[in-house]
Parts: C-alpha cells; structure tokens; sequence
C-alpha cells in the first residue's frame, strides 16, 4: 500500500474507534444527567416540604437537603473528563480471544439496572489501568486512554499489554503517541490539573498505600509528590470514607500561593472535604504574617524549645520566699510559703492543663486560708459559715493578687510575648541556651508573630489550656450534650434513609441541624477549632517542617495516619530537615516507611542535569552529604536550558513565543524591584502574564518558562528550587552558581 493510502486507512480505523467510544461517552453522560436530574427533582422536593415544625420534622428535612446537595456538587464537579480510560481483560471462562471492556472515570456510575457502565478510579477494579505493564499484564490485554473536549470523544490512546491476545482487526486498530507524553507538554495555566487518566504505576502504589502509618514520600523536583498526594487524599476519603468525613483530612503545604494552585484538584476529584493551611494559619486566632532570619526559625524550631516552653509555663507556677500578710475583715491572714508549695503540688498532680490545674490551686489555697481565719473566730465554726469565709476570702483583692502572683492566668499569646522580651524570662526557661541564641530570639512585645512562632503559640496554648470562665464552660457543656443528640438522631435519620457511605456523615448532618449559627462542614468546623484531631494529615513540602512544627501536627493526629511528600534536596529553611529518619525515628519510633519516586515528569532533562550538577556541586563545597536520589526526567526539549543569552526584557520576548505561563525567580531582596521593573503584581498572582518570585514563594510551583536571576546568590536548596520549576524553558541570567554547564 502507497503512503497516502496507508494514512487514510489509519484515518478511517481512528475514526471508527472514536465512534466507538462516544457511544459509550454518550451513554455514561446521559446517566449522569439522568442522576443530576434526579437528585435535582429530589432537592427541589424536600425543599418544598413545609416545616412542621418539629425538631424531627426539620432535622430529616436538612439532612436530606444537603446531602441531595452534596450529591449535585459532585455530579457538576466531575463533568470534565467525566471518562478517561477504558481497559479490556481477557474474559475467564471465555472463548479464546474474548474481551470484557471496563471503564474507568472520575466516579462510579450504573444503569437502572444496577449494571456498573463506568468504573471509580479509586475502585479496585479500576486498578489494573494503572498497574499493568507489558511485563506484568495481570489479565489486562489493552489500556485505552480516551481523550475528551466537553462531551466530545477527540482521541484515543493505546497500549497493548498483551498482543497475542488481539485479532488482527484490533491490531490494525492499535494507535497512540501516549497520553501521559500529550498531558506533560500541555501548556500549564496556573493552576495544578489532575493526573487521574494518568497516574503511573510506582504512583499508583503510593497513592493506594494503606491508611495506617506515617508514609513518606522522598521525591526530587517534579517526580509528582503533589499530585500523589492530593490523589492519596482523595483515594483514602473513599476508601476510608466511614472514619474519615467524620475526623476530615489536613492538607499543610508551603504557601498561600501554593494552596491556590492546588485548590481545584480534589473538587475535581469529586472531594471537597479537606481542610488545607500553611503552617503560618494553622492556628484559628493567629495570624503569623512577618518573616524572620534564617536562624532565628532554626533556633525557634529546635525540639529542645518544647522544654523551653514548659519551663515558662512551670515559671508562672511560684512559691513565694517569704510569709505575706493580707488583711480579710478585722483579720491578717498569712499567705504561707509551705502552703502555697503544697496547693502547687496538688494542682500539678490534677495533671490538667495550667489555667484548668489552676482552679485546684485557689481552691485549695482558699480552703487554707479560711481555716485559717476559722481558728482565729477561736469558736466552732459551721460547714455554712465556712462557705461564708471562703467567699470574704475569695473576694478580697490583696488574696486575689497574692494567688495571681502564685499562679497567674495565663494566654499563650502573652507567655510568647514574655519569652522574647524578657530576656530574664528567657534565661529563666532556656538555662542551657547560648547567649547568643538569646540574642536571636529577643523581640519587642509588638512584633508581629511569625511561621516559627506558631508551633511555640500551639505548644503553649496545649500546655495552659482554655482561659477558665465558669459560665462559658457550662455553656459549652450544654451544647456539647445538645451536639451528641443531634448527632445520634442524625445517625439514626440516615440509616432509616439508607442513605450514607456518600459525602455527608452524621455530624456533618448534626452540624447542618444545628439552628445556632452558621451551617458548617466537618472541614469548616475543624479549621475553627485549635485541638480538632484529624483523621489523616497530608503535608506537602515537608522538608520544611521544623521538629516543634512536627510535634504540632502529631498532636493534631493521635491515629500517626500521614502522608508526608518532600525532598531533602530542596531543603532551604533553616529548621527543616535533611535526612527523614532524623525527623521519624525519634517522634514516631521507628513506625514510618519511605517510598521513593524518581521520575520527573516536569523538567526537561538538559534543565534537570544542570540543576542536578549544581546541586552536588554546592553540597560538595559545603562538605554536605546528599541523602536524595537522583531524578530521571521523562522527556527533553531542544533549547529548554539558555544561559546569559540576552537581558531580562529579551529572554521575557522569547519566553512569551512559547506561550503558557512566565515566572521571574530571584533572591528576595530583589523582587519588589523587580515587579516594579517588568509591571507584575505585588502578589504571587499565578494568573498574571508575568509572576515575580523568590525561591521560598515558588516552592511546589511551575511555569512553562522560568527566567532565574542570580542564582549563584542564592543558598543550595533555594537555587535547586528556582532552578527546577520549569516545564520548556530555563533561562539563567546573571551571577551563576557554581558547577553550572553551559547548554
Ligand atoms: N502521572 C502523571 N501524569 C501526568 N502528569 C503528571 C504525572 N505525574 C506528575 N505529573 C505532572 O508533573 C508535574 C510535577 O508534579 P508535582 O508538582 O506533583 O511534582 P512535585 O514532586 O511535587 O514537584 P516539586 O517537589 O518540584 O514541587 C505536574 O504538572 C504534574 O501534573
């Protein structure tokens, strides 16, 4: 056959496949829409019922509302792409050569008749799409990746596992240049996409890796750790369903930035119930926005400033040197340094936190002192008249001072302040602290706080508790008996329904019912609340986390159920770690496991060997040992590497031929200037034509091009950072680092 007649057989060959599949698209979008439809007529009907106004009548009635609502959410969340993948077992029991096709999307559909038309790629009988491999077929004889625009079936996508297993039609049929090649030179447009149709086997491991335990991920720049968590987040949301709607899940990663980058994933995937922070925001009433030095986070982020912290707490805790007098009535009483030292030893045993334990230690004390009092009357005094006493006691203003001297309210916020501008305070708490470290720390009681501070704020606020007011905390006792109701009748109601196992839980439901206040969901109430304990943590960037940062999250989750994705190579802040065993072994004993991805799926490869050769260059002048494993990327591009090939404006032109997304990267000192120069915003706006950025802000971040300005300026996880962020184009301009090879 003659070329142009091979091309039209191929076209007419693709153009019955692609038939083929729409038929199949066509039908899983009409059940789609016959479940939106329905769920619509179903909202639109609880919605019409009139209250009767019981309790009963309004809880069944917002129970069924939002989760008829939640449904609908997910149905509109999954229409892109609603249908990516398509695999074809060898069928047992069979004729010879007979297939069954399965189907693979974003969620799980039937027919009328409960016959499954589309498979969940979390399902474990979507499994086999992403783990076969020509070596280990596992009974798939061919993977289809089908591409769609809107509702629109645009290509298909082949390969074949098993080719002994297809008749010769099928192989004539065989196309595909690979979807996983046509997703990683897609432009990119500032906001991450999910790998769904995509995921490659060593990450569907990690994403389906169990529950249980602390899991890391060690990753070089661009192996997809993002993705495979967020993806991790939404497989075990499903997997786990029951456990984990009830605790929710917590995303932590490195900026704000970042966490509008990532935002549109897990909707995508069908999840919206994950609460995502920074360290700096974890906590409800803190805003930690002022950045510091280097050491000053390294000293801050110690373990050894948990001792630190306890022992200014301890410190609040005083005996006084001497007897002192206070005058209740017509009569001196004594405030007694052995009396004090025993009501502190009682209160410390209650084991409760400061400001709760301290209630122990004035009762006590003022029980003391009422006998006291009792036996200068010298006649018998009654168990009412001693109430009496202890009530003038209580109120008089010098006991108030003494007891407060003794054991003072305390907040957080203000024991933080103390310690760093105090410095005898500090002395006080740190005795095996250098001078010079001291030094560090001291601030004025102004500063605005910062990221470092905010796991000292969480360790404090755990270790003196809420400020004690007796009326609040009969209110809250209420409404945490009220809360529980809600919750069993909420359990109950969705039973009787036969509804759940979907998005909603009972105490998101209890949460709805609720008539005080706004509707919340598991994620919003978790985020509001300081001691909430999540069912999982995912934490992204990692390496950042300073060991008293650790200690915040493990708080956050008695179950030790994470997922930790970073890359020791990429290091930069001060506190952070090198080596994940120095930051597991110790705070979770031994009970982690490591799993490694070593593909790099965004970088082309002259880019990511120049960045390699800088980084080994730079660890090997600092003498550093680097723990991280090289880093294979997936594909190249000619001309991705330019160095010193024109100014700022000229690489700008020619970064903006290639079209997508354009980042500036540069140390920090330089990038108000910047911004200014080149007309980008003040913020790290990732839809601007032109972002300005320093290294720190572009963590977990990337653009089509990236122009890195004097990166021999900056330190060696930073410049590996700036210098591993491009997915075509890496123009280097400027002071170079050392080891750098010219393209
Ligand atoms: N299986 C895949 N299919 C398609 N694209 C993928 C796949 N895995 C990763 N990618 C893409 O590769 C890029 C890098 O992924 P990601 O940001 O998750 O990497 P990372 O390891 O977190 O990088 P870094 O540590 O450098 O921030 C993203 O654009 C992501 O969508």
């Amino acid at each position: 056959m003659d070329r142009a007649g091979q091309i039209d057989d191929d076209d007419g060959v693709l153009a019955a496949q692609l038939e083929v599949e729409q038929i199949v698209v066509d039908d899983v979008y009409s059940r789609l829409d016959a479940l939106r439809e329905q769920t619509r007529a179903q909202l639109a009907q609880v919605r019409a019922v009139r209250y009767s106004g019981t309790h009963q009548a309004r809880s069944e009635r917002d129970s069924f509302s939002s989760l008829y609502a939640d449904r609908l959410a997910t149905y509109d969340a999954v229409e892109q792409r609603l249908l990516f993948g398509r695999i074809d077992l060898a069928a047992d029991g069979q004729d010879e050569g007979s297939l069954v096709s399965r189907y693979v999307g974003r969620i799980g559909l039937s027919d009328e008749d409960h016959t499954p038309v589309l498979t969940d790629w979390r399902a474990p009988a979507a499994r086999p799409f992403y783990q076969a491999t020509a070596a280990n077929p596992g009974g798939v004889v061919r993977r289809r990746h089908v591409a769609t625009r809107g509702r629109v079936v645009t290509g298909v996508e082949d390969d074949v596992l098993d080719v002994d297993q297809l008749d010769d039609d099928a192989r004539a049929g065989l196309s595909g240049e690979g979807a996983l090649l046509a997703a990683l030179g897609a432009h990119r447009t500032g906001r991450m996409h999910d790998i769904v149709a995509t995921i490659q086997s060593e990450q569907d491991e990690i994403i389906r890796s169990d529950v249980e335990g602390v899991l890391v991920v060690q990753g070089g720049p661009g192996t997809g750790k993002t993705a495979v968590a967020l993806h991790r987040a939404a497989y075990l949301l499903y997997a786990h369903r029951e456990r984990l709607a009830r605790s929710g899940v917590l995303l932590v990663g490195p900026s704000n930035a970042f966490l509008s980058y990532i935002e549109r994933v897990l909707p995508a995937l069908g999840e919206t119930g994950v609460v995502s922070t920074t360290m700096s925001t974890l906590l409800p009433d803190v805003v930690a926005t002022a950045t510091e030095e280097s050491a000053v986070a390294r000293v801050k982020g110690r373990a050894s400033m948990a001792g630190v912290v306890a022992r200014a707490v301890a410190a609040r805790q005083r005996v006084p040197a001497r007897i002192q007098t206070v005058r209740v009535g017509s009569h001196d009483l004594e405030i007694r340094p052995d009396d004090v030292a025993a009501a502190r030893g009682r209160a410390r045993r209650a084991h409760q936190p400061h400001n709760a334990a301290r209630v122990v230690f004035v009762r006590q004390m003022l029980s003391t002192l009422a006998r006291q009092y009792a036996a200068q009357l010298g006649s018998e005094v009654s168990g009412e008249d001693l109430a009496g006493i202890t009530e003038d006691v209580r109120v008089e203003r010098d006991v108030r001072v003494a007891l407060n001297l003794a054991w003072m309210p305390l907040t957080p916020e203000g024991l933080i302040r103390d310690l760093w501008a105090r410095p005898e305070r500090l002395a006080e708490a740190a005795p095996g602290m250098s001078r010079a470290d001291r030094a560090l720390l001291r601030r004025d009681r102004g500063a605005p706080w910062t990221e470092a501070d905010v796991p000292l704020l969480d360790e404090a606020a755990e270790l003196i508790g809420e400020r004690i007011d007796p009326e609040r905390a009969r209110v809250a006792a209420e409404a945490d008996a009220q809360q529980r109701a809600e919750i069993a009748y909420a359990r109950e109601s969705m039973q009787a329904s036969g509804a759940g196992g979907g998005m909603v839980s009972a105490e998101m439901l209890a949460a709805r019912f609720a008539d005080t206040g706004p509707i919340l969901t598991t994620a919003e109430r978790a985020a509001a609340d300081r001691s909430w304990t999540y069912g999982h943590i995912v934490v992204d960037e990692a390496q950042e986390l300073s060991p008293m940062a650790w200690r915040v999250l493990l708080r956050r989750c008695p179950s030790r159920s994470f997922t930790v994705v970073g890359d020791t190579g990429q290091t930069s802040s001060g506190a952070g770690a090198h080596r994940w065993s120095d930051v597991f072994d110790t705070a979770v004993r031994g009970s982690w496991r490591l799993a490694e991805l070593t593909i790099n799926y965004r970088t082309p490869e002259s880019v990511m060997d120049a960045a390699t050769a800088v980084l080994e260059a730079s660890a090997r002048r600092e003498g550093v040992e680097l723990t991280a494993s090289r880093v294979v990327s997936a594909r190249d591009l000619p001309g991705a590497l330019r160095v010193d090939a024109g100014t700022v404006e000229d690489e700008l032109a020619h970064a903006r031929t290639l079209g997508g997304t354009v980042a500036v990267i540069a140390p920090a000192d330089q990038v108000v200037a910047l911004r200014r120069r080149l007309g980008a915003p003040a913020n790290v706006d990732l839809t601007a034509p032109v972002v300005v950025l320093d290294p720190l802000a572009s963590k977990g971040l990337e653009f089509d091009a990236v122009l890195a300005l004097d990166v021999g300026a900056m330190a060696r996880g930073d410049a590996y950072v700036a210098m591993t962020r491009a997915t075509r184009l890496l123009s280097m301009l400027g002071n170079h680092p050392v080891g750098l090879p010219r393209p």
